[in-house]
Parts: C-alpha cells; structure tokens; sequence
C-alpha cells in the first residue's frame, strides 16, 4: 500500500454527547467517541447495546436525535457527498450482483474513484487471486465477506467502518485480514471495527470503547481496560514457611500462603508489588521457584462490565 501524504489534523470520528431514540427506547445514549487518523479502535457492546446505530450515525445513514456527529471534521449527513467519497464502508453481503464475478465487481467499484488501489493487489492480499473470474454466488461465504472489505478498501478510503470484518473467517482469512487492518493504520487510515472477538480487538486495536445500552462504560488502550481497578493475582512459590509478618504491602492487598511453599498475593498488582514480593524473597534469603502474576483477560472485563445475561 502506497504511503498517504499527511491530511489535516482533524480526527476522524469526533462524537460529542449523541443521543438516538427508536420508539422510545434510547439506542445510543449520551455518547462520545474519537477516533484519530492512523488509529483503530474497536468498539464493543453486548448484543443491542448500540455499536450498529453508533455506527450508521457516522456513514450519515441514521440521524441523531442530539449531540454532534462529526467524520473527517465534517457532518455525514449535510456532507454525504463529500463524506462518502472519502471512507469505505465494509457491507455485510449488500449490494453483489449475484451474476457478477468477484474481479468485476471490485473493478467496477474501483472505477468509481480518483485514485484507486490496484484491484490485484488487493486480491492477493485477501487471499482472493483464485477467485478473479469466479461469479459472486459461487463464492464461500468467508470470500464473500473478503470480497465486501476488498470493496470497502479499494476507493482508498481515509476512514473505514469495519463491522465484525472476520466473523465467520477461517484461521489464514482472519490473519490476512489482521495485516490488511494494520497496514491500512501503517498508511494513515483511520478504522472504527466492531467485533465480539476479544483477541481480535485486543490484537488490532490500539484503543477500546465498550458501551453497553448506549452509554461508553470503559475505553482505553487494551492494557489499560484489562488493568483498570483490576484485582489480580500474584502467584509465588518458594520455600514453606516464610515470614508474611515481613513483606510489606498496603492494606489493600490479601496475603497468604495457600498451601505449603505457594504464597498469593491479591489486589492490584504493578510492577512495585512484584519487585516488593522479590525483595521480601531476598531479605528472608529464600529463593523463589516460580513467580507469576494472572491478569485478567478482555473477555472477563467485558462480562464483569456488561454482564452476562443473554442480550434480546
Ligand atoms: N431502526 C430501528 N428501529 C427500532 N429500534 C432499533 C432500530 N435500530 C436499532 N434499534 C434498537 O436499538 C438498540 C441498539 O441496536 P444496535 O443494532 O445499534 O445494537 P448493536 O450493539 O449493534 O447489536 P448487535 O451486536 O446485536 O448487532 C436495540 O435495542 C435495537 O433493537
């Protein structure tokens, strides 16, 4: 992919306060999101809690009832046009001519603009060079979907809006994909993806907006959303029998030895507690056998913040 010369300093998604109500029911509620040129970041919610409409409201598709929505310093509904020239929506299954095959159809996307990526080059990228001639309804669904990304990304977008891009992938699709997704932030892109994949955001993106019934309850970058109020564990083992009385930590944290020669430590754990723990160690002239620290995973965060009721 070719390098994009650098554009205005306008992030590429600003929401500020946005609030959309279907029937009563307020979809999105009071939100705000950024996101910079350059920057992925994955927006997750339980079934329902709003990513969909969030995410029409940016292509200029739905209109918020108040706050402001703005994409590429611009309003997607007054500036639709110019909006739509300049970011690349990935459609899930829209929009194919059942007849046409699958290089036609990118082509023909293609035409449409200024200063397209070369067609081939995207195939090959996604793993699609096979399937140039093959007509549309004869692909896999999971080329379908690659072909819908090839779509979304051959106009050269500056923003994309990926929704769930590798769901229903294979293990080499989902890794293609992972690579076209970074390289579009290696040429300056700016990609707001909506997944349930947890590794997928934690690996992608470099910030993560979970909402849930349409309200941001956490953001941050991935480390920072697994470690935030954490209570984690420091497991340690070593010699049976040391003195606890002599390894000083705050209150907040729980010390004990769970079974002969295998100490734990709870409460937020940071790299002072683990040097406190060695160094407790090395006073009491004990030598520690094994030390590990369990961080909580994306996937328990999400459960413990949304729930883990089934969504309607
Ligand atoms: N056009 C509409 N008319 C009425 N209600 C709607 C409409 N679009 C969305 N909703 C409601 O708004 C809420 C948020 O829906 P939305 O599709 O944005 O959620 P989501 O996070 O994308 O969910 P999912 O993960 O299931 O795709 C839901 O209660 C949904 O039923």
């Amino acid at each position: 992919m070719t390098s994009r010369t650098p554009g205005s300093a306008q992030p590429a998604v600003r929401l500020e306060g946005v609030v959309k109500t279907f029937d009563g029911v307020r979809a999105v509620n009071n939100l705000d999101l950024l996101v910079e040129q350059a920057q992925v970041v994955a927006l997750l919610g339980p079934n329902g809690a709003g990513k969909t409409t969030t995410v029409e409201m940016c292509e200029g598709f739905v209109r918020p009832d108040s706050g402001r929505v703005q994409v590429l310093g611009l309003d997607p509904i007054a500036d639709a046009g110019k909006v739509r020239a300049r970011i690349g929506v990935m459609l899930q299954g829209g929009g194919a001519y059942p007849g046409s095959r699958a290089g036609e159809m990118l082509d023909l996307v293609a035409a449409y603009s200024a200063d397209p990526l070369d067609p081939d080059w995207l195939l090959r990228s996604l793993g699609l060079e096979d399937s140039r001639r093959t007509p549309y309804r004869r692909l896999s669904g999971g080329q379908q979907q690659r072909l819908s990304l090839a779509c979304a990304l051959v106009g050269r977008p500056e923003l994309v809006f990926l929704d769930e891009p590798t769901a229903g992938l294979d293990a080499q699709a989902r890794l293609m994909v992972w690579e076209l997704i970074d390289a579009l932030r290696r040429d300056g892109v700016g990609v707001l993806l909506t997944t349930h994949v947890m590794d997928e955001a934690e690996e992608l993106a470099d910030q993560l907006v979970i909402i849930d019934h349409g309200s941001v309850v956490a953001a941050g970058t991935p480390s920072e959303v697994t470690s935030r109020g954490a209570e984690g564990q420091l497991r340690l083992t070593a010699p049976a029998g040391l003195d606890l009385a002599r390894l000083t930590l705050p209150d907040t944290f729980r010390v004990f030895e769970s079974t002969p020669g295998t100490y734990l430590v709870e409460g937020p754990i940071d790299p002072a507690v683990v040097a406190a723990v060695a160094s407790w160690c090395a006073d009491l002239g004990a030598l520690i056998h094994d030390i590990r620290v369990d961080q909580r995973s994306l996937e328990d965060v999400f459960l413990e913040l949304t729930g883990r009721e089934l969504r309607g």
